[in-house]
């Protein structure tokens, strides 16, 4: 699938499928969660580009290797992609941070916008959206779809689990977003959850169900 990775180091398979178990609450859910962004974005980002930097060390000066000029942004879908955050502040600290409100509409299944707050030069940043789950597609595709209105060109889309379904429509709607996949699930059930899945992602980050 070309844009599309899957990722299949051990440690994120590992930590995702041991989030699936109904057995874990919300606090190492949340945890784990954070764990498995970072290193997501530690395999998401191995295609920046670096430029070269004259340093001095205590021995010597040398030319090094430093994050070329480009800006970051993370942009979560709220609620569930504020669990991502953290992880992916810790690996790009300076990163500004985005965020757009969407729920899934029980009955129709289709996103509802809610909030949208982006840093002011959003546009000339690399962005990084982020929900641990892509179902239909319906809630990532309308807050990528928020984000090229606003004239943002770089995006990087990445999720925990999804659904081929929401694959599919991400490649048809977006096809110029890199996706980064934890796992890839089998189907989607007739409330369009993911199966076998994990649950619902928002609900068992901030424990209200
Ligand atoms: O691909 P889709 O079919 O659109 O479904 C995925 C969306 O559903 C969940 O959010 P939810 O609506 O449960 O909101 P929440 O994060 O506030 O719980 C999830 O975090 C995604 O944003
Ligand atoms: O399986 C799913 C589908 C949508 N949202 C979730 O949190 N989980
Ligand atoms: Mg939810």
């Amino acid at each position: 699938m070309p844009n599309v990775q899957i990722m299949d180091h051990p440690l994120i398979q590992h930590k995702i499928n041991y989030i699936r178990s109904e057995d874990v609450g919300s606090k190492e859910f949340r945890e784990i969660v954070s764990e498995i962004a970072s290193l997501m974005c530690y395999e998401a980002s191995r295609d920046l580009k670096l430029t070269d930097v004259k340093i001095k060390t205590p021995i010597c000066e040398m030319t090094g290797k430093k994050l070329s000029g480009k800006k970051m942004a993370v942009v979560p879908i709220l609620r569930a992609g504020l669990g991502m955050v953290d992880g992916i502040l810790k690996m790009i600290p300076a990163a500004k941070v985005g965020h757009i409100g969407l729920y899934r509409d029980p009955k129709t299944f289709q996103p509802v916008e809610y909030y949208c707050k982006l840093p002011a030069d959003c546009s000339e940043r690399e962005v990084f959206v982020v929900d641990p789950m892509l179902a239909t597609g319906g809630s990532s595709a309308a807050a990528i779809q928020l984000l090229k209105d606003k004239g943002v060109k770089h995006i990087r889309f990445l999720c925990i689990i999804a659904a081929p379904e929401g694959v599919e429509l991400m490649k048809a709607e977006h096809p110029d977003v890199a996706l980064y996949i934890g796992a890839l699930d089998d189907h989607l059930n007739e409330h369009k959850y993911i199966v076998p899945g994990l649950g619902d992602a928002g609900d068992r980050i901030f424990g209200t169900k």
